[in-house]
């Protein structure tokens, strides 16, 4: 794994090798400058600058219509950029895409399947276009990209017949018939229900862990924060920021201080008078439930000035001892939901 990238704000590069470049290798998706006008005058991505490290899972996280998918069409010669350039592992596109494309296996907007054929069929079809593939090892190697993605039992359905996860996976068996660098995956779980979701989610963290560099979009923050290590988050087809998963929270808990505590209490009022006592600002109480703002760990508590931040397991005793009955106790870290707001001073549903 290549240091991992610090955020960058506005998507600004930085000088010498740069994140995401291991020593002597090239990142699995560069861009510089990268734009998409379409006809009609629509700015669709707007200089972007995006690095994505070699063996990363990498969420490009946005609200629909951000832009996401043009970029992702961009990378894969699907359409031309008006202007800026991409190297995908570590050659220019589009103009490479023969020598390059064979090594990415994509899956976009969902696989075309034909219902009446089996899920077996349908690959052996997938494969039959693939004019570098040996017809004679066909039967073996369909085998074994339905047994990667777990529908070798049911590889004789037809298609029709299966729900809308095991179409994904279909996808991805087909996306995976050939070894494959990198997988690009447009929003791989949309549409599914949550045992869909589990099973796509969970292909994608043993597909990271064979050493396969995975490329997902999605409007799904929770899904980025399980999956993903990195991540970059775009707004109106423009970059904010990107780096790792653990980076882009740690920068807004550093912001935010210690994140907020909740107390789920049957005596919210006596609850917020001991939080306020002991430090916590903002108080919200909702119900039964009754969060504050930590202050930070190393300063003084506001207009006190003589003792410093509490402890958490203290500051749980002095509630049980001001006769407060404590039925949950939990302090939140930051999301990235937290971290697309704060960079963006928009909620994230602002589809345009
Ligand atoms: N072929 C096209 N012609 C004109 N405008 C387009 C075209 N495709 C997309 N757009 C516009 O470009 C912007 C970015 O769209 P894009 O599909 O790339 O976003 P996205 O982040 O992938 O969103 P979604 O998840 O909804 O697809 C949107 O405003 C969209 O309406």
């Amino acid at each position: 794994m290549p240091p991992p990238p610090a955020p960058r704000p506005n998507g600004s590069r930085t000088d010498g090798p740069g994140p995401g470049r291991a020593p002597g290798g090239d990142p699995a998706i560069e861009t510089r400058g990268l734009s998409k006008v379409y006809r009609g005058g629509r700015l669709a991505v707007d200089g972007l600058d995006l690095v994505v490290p070699r063996g990363s899972v990498f969420g490009f996280l946005g609200p629909n219509g951000s832009g996401k998918t043009t970029t992702i069409r961009m990378l894969l010669g699907l359409i031309g950029a008006t202007s800026g350039s991409a190297r995908v592992l570590g050659a220019p596109m589009p103009s490479a895409g023969r020598r390059v494309l064979p090594r990415v296996g994509a899956l976009i907007e969902g696989p075309s399947l034909y219902g009446f054929l089996s899920g077996r069929d349908n690959l052996r079809r997938f494969d039959a276009a693939d004019p570098a593939a040996d017809p004679g090892t066909r039967t073996a190697r369909v085998g074994q990209a339905l047994e990667r993605v777990g529908l070798a039992a049911a590889a004789g359905r037809k298609a029709r017949a299966y729900s809308l996860g095991m179409k994904q996976r279909l996808g991805l068996a087909a996306a995976l018939l050939r070894p494959r660098d990198l997988l690009v995956l447009d929003e791989p779980t949309n549409g599914l229900d949550p045992q869909g979701m589990r099973e796509i989610r969970a292909l994608v963290r043993e597909l990271a862990a064979d050493g396969t560099t995975v490329f997902l979009s999605s409007h799904l923050l929770d899904e980025i924060e399980q999956i993903c290590t990195h991540a970059a988050v775009m707004t109106r087809g423009r970059l904010i920021t990107q780096g790792t998963v653990a980076e882009l929270s740690a920068t807004v808990l550093d912001a935010r201080g210690n994140g907020r505590l909740t107390v789920t209490t049957p005596d919210p009022a006596d609850a917020a008078r001991v939080l306020t006592e002991h430090g916590l600002t903002g108080l919200r109480t909702t119900g039964d439930r009754v969060s504050g703002e930590l202050p930070p760990t190393d300063a003084p508590l506001g207009g006190r000035g003589d003792a410093a931040a509490p402890d958490l397991a203290d500051l749980n005793a002095a509630l049980v001892h001001a006769g407060v009955r404590v039925r949950g106790f939990g302090t939140e870290r930051a999301s990235l939901e937290d971290i697309f707001v704060q960079l963006t001073g928009e909620g994230f549903d602002v589809a345009d």
